[in-house]
């Protein structure tokens, strides 16, 4: 599907997730979420035509997006031309030397095929974000903020909310994009500027993943040849990993 606006025209490309947002009421009330005020170092993801930027501008007069279309990222360049315009792949900017002065607000309609990418990125980077306002696929907004003992509690779970807060805010219907995606949308605000202390942090994202590994079996079948688990009661290891509460993945994991 062609997507016109102004003096330019994309022909919607699915891989890039272009759903873009139509309803400016929306639009405002992410950008609200966010609470930035003109000092903030805000980073947009994906601007697309604007919808986002347009409201942070009002805010702000200068922040950096990053668009990987390029006939995209020259719209933004051309409308706003105070916008520190990345045109690049998100994953592939680094966030340290962006956040040299001041820890950044990340704000995005984001492209739903790279959400995991994104939030791994984040969670790396937290020591250099403040917090994160993003419009993600609802089933996946939900995974974020699942509670222990849920179908949706998983890995990605387990890691916002040991690195972040991950709260979600509100739904968004398919109706306020054009072209409509296939899916739900949601809201989720993530807050990095309270970090957890866990050590070293990489290898405990290789625990969580592991003790996951088989939903269906015990933390001792997943756990079995990889760590040593003798520190752990017996009644602890018969346990699924979806019974334990972030807190206490902290402490398993401390303890192996
Ligand atoms: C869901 S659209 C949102 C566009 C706009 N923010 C809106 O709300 O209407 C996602 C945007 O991210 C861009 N994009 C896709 N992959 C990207 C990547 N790896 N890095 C940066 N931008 C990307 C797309 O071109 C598109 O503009």
């Amino acid at each position: 599907m062609e997507i016109k606006y102004k003096d330019t025209a994309v022909s919607s490309k699915k891989s890039f997730g272009q759903n873009f947002l139509v309803d400016s009421n929306i639009s405002r009330k992410i950008v609200r979420s966010a609470e930035i005020a003109e000092h903030d170092n805000v980073i947009e993801i994906g601007p697309g035509f604007g919808s986002l930027t347009k409201i942070i501008s009002e805010v702000m007069p200068r922040f950096t997006c990053v668009e990987l279309d390029h006939k995209l990222a020259d719209f933004i360049s051309r409308e706003f031309p105070n916008v520190n315009l990345i045109s690049d792949d998100f994953l592939k900017v680094d966030l340290a030397k962006l956040a040299e002065t001041k820890p950044l607000t990340v704000l995005g309609n984001i492209p739903y095929a790279i959400t995991s990418p994104i939030l791994f990125k984040l969670i790396e980077n937290r020591a250099h974000i403040d917090r994160a306002v993003l419009m993600m696929q609802d089933e996946v907004a939900r995974r974020l903020t699942a509670e222990p003992k849920t179908k949706q509690y998983g890995i990605l779970a387990v890691q916002l909310q040991a690195f972040g807060k991950p709260e979600y805010l509100f739904k968004v219907p398919k109706t306020v994009f054009k072209p409509r995606p296939e899916v739900e949308s949601a809201v989720v605000r993530i807050d990095f500027s309270k970090p957890v202390e866990i050590k070293n942090p990489s290898e405990f994202q290789t625990f969580v993943r592991t003790a996951f590994r088989m939903r269906r079996k015990t933390l001792a079948n997943n756990l079995k040849g990889k760590y040593d688990v003798s520190a752990l009661a017996p009644e602890v290891l018969k346990k699924r990993a979806e019974a334990f509460s972030v807190t206490e993945f902290v402490a398993l994991y401390e303890q192996v």
